[in-house]
């Protein structure tokens, strides 16, 4: 299902890829001002070819998976609890740099009974979402069994982790400061990016999965410069669409890496 939002945080984009390539890797907490939830509305046709990643969200039973993907994608939220069934799937679109880029968000089952299901779908993801309770503390001591069932059908050397601690609204500053203190932990030994949310209150709900956007875009920019064999900036690098001839070059200044 695809989910057609208004523009955000349109500014103008320019038009080439170096600023954005010489803006990476991002400070955590930031985005691209490049990136934009779009509203255009696109066939099915014009559909194939545009750049999707998969990202798969897991983690206990009722930690607030579906709630997360709801407020960002439908800016929605519900207090009572439905437990999800196997998998839902949401797709989000953005644009980089007049680049159409999605998101493909599948939300997993937490519920034992559902996971067999849920993890053939593991398959393929580009980024990892594990999501615990701030304040359920066996919720945090799941993730790691999460990443791992999550990683057994993945290639752990290029999916991109995050940790999401939800329900912020419901700690005191207090007890926040010491759940952020294990996740930090935690997020260091997974080697994933630790990010805080609530979605009842929507408090960085979007700057976290614009920062899931920003991160697998540059994953998927880096990859055709791999694949094309250009190593440095000042190469040109297409990004494949059977619809349009979408070019995007860097900068000639700065080396990206050494050959
Ligand atoms: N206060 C508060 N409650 C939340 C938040 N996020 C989710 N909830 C509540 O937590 C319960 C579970 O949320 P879900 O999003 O359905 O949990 P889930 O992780 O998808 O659960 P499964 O589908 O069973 O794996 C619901 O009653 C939500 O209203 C939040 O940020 N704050
Ligand atoms: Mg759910």
């Amino acid at each position: 299902m695809s989910h057609v939002l208004g523009l955000e945080l349109r500014r103008e984009a320019p038009p080439l890829l170096g600023p954005l390539l010489s803006s990476f890797p991002l400070p955590a907490g930031s985005w691209p001002s490049q990136i934009l939830r779009s509203n255009h509305r696109f066939s099915t046709t014009n559909l194939t070819g545009f750049k999707i990643s998969k990202v798969i969200v897991v983690g206990d039973l009722s930690v607030g998976k579906t709630c997360l993907i709801n407020r960002f994608c439908k800016d929605t939220f519900d207090k009572n609890y439905k437990a999800t069934i196997g998998v839902d799937f949401e797709m989000e679109r953005f644009e980089v740099l007049g680049v159409p880029f999605s998101l493909q968000l599948w939300d997993t089952a937490g519920q034992e009974r559902f996971k067999c299901i849920a993890s053939t779908y593991y398959r393929g993801a580009q980024a990892i979402i594990i999501v615990f309770n701030l304040n359920d503390v066996a919720s945090l001591e799941h993730t790691k069994q999460w990443l791992a069932d999550a990683l057994k059908e993945n290639d752990p050397s290029s999916v991109l982790l995050f940790l999401v601690g939800s329900k912020k609204d419901l700690s005191t500053p207090a007890q926040y400061v010491l759940m952020e203190k294990d996740a930090l932990k935690v997020a260091q030994e997974m080697k994933a990016e630790y990010w805080a949310v609530s979605s009842l209150t929507g408090e960085n709900v979007r700057e976290f999965f614009f920062r899931v956007a920003a991160l697998t875009f540059e994953a998927n920019v880096l990859a055709e410069l791999e694949k094309s064999g250009a190593r440095r900036i000042g190469d040109v690098v297409r990004i494949h669409s059977e619809d349009s001839n979408l070019y995007l070059t860097a900068s000639k200044k700065k080396p990206m890496c050494c050959p």
